[in-house]
């Protein structure tokens, strides 16, 4: 099956800097696929990249097939942003109601997304009125209501209890059974366990391609944080 994503020398420059550096990588199809490194090594400005809203500097980035951003991907790819991106005077429903006019979906799929995220009693509620966690569920109900090939979510379980940051995860591998390709970011890395497959990040730069499994086996220890900081010390000698 061809990758869902395909990275290709992607250079990217923000304010002078060089944020990503000659990146090449592929993010598998129906899977759920972690972007893990620490604050600031570039997540979200590849996740940008990704969904087409980022200035690359040079390099190729395809997504399902197409040039990243182009329009045939509208409504192919979904995408979640760290700031939650609904209206604060709206309801949760007035909310999905209005993004699902926007995407050209039926109003059936706010009561199908409603539910996904678990935000079925707060369906009246105005947005200003949630909590960080909530507002950030609507942000990701929007995402899932054209039923995308490609979810992409920047740091989607930020402020959530551990119950729902559990039921998150649950929901992205039940989309990836139905054959959805879920990339997420996180800074989090008990959370990598929870992904078939990791990218792991540091200054720009990717330091692990692999499972979860065989990033650990590699490193010759038993978490994804542990082995995180084995493949820095490496490159530091
Ligand atoms: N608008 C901007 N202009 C210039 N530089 C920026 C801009 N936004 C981010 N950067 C820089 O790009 C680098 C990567 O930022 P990015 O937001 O991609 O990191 P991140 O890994 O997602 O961090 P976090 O986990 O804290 O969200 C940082 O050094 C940041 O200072």
């Amino acid at each position: 099956m061809p990758a869902a994503v395909d990275l290709s020398a992607l250079t990217v420059v923000r304010g002078g800097r060089r944020v990503l550096s000659e990146l090449d990588l592929t993010v598998p199809t129906g899977q759920v696929t972690g972007l893990l490194g620490p604050s600031g090594c570039g997540k979200s400005t590849l996740l940008r990249a990704i969904v087409g809203v980022q200035r690359i500097t040079s390099g190729t980035v395809r997504v399902l097939g197409a040039p990243a951003g182009s329009r045939e991907l509208r409504s192919r790819v979904g995408y979640m942003t760290q700031s939650p991106s609904v209206y604060a005077d709206l309801s949760v429903d007035e909310n999905l109601g209005f993004f699902a006019r926007v995407l050209g979906v039926g109003p059936d799929a706010v009561a199908r997304v409603r539910s996904a995220v678990d935000l079925d009693e707060f369906g009246s509620q105005v947005v200003g009125r949630l909590s960080g966690g909530q507002r950030s569920r609507v942000s990701l109900a929007v995402a899932l209501l054209a039923e995308p090939e490609l979810l992409v979510l920047d740091e989607p379980t930020v402020g959530l209890d551990p119950v729902l940051r559990v039921s998150l995860w649950a929901l992205f591998a039940r989309l990836a059974q139905g054959g959805t390709t879920v990339l997420v970011s996180s800074h989090v890395m008990d959370e990598a366990e929870r992904c078939d497959r990791l990218l792991l990040m540091r200054d720009g730069r990717l330091i692990a391609d692999d499972t979860p499994a065989a990033i650990k086996r590699a490193a010759g220890v038993g978490d994804v944080e542990s082995a995180f900081l084995a493949l820095v010390e490496q490159e530091a000698r």
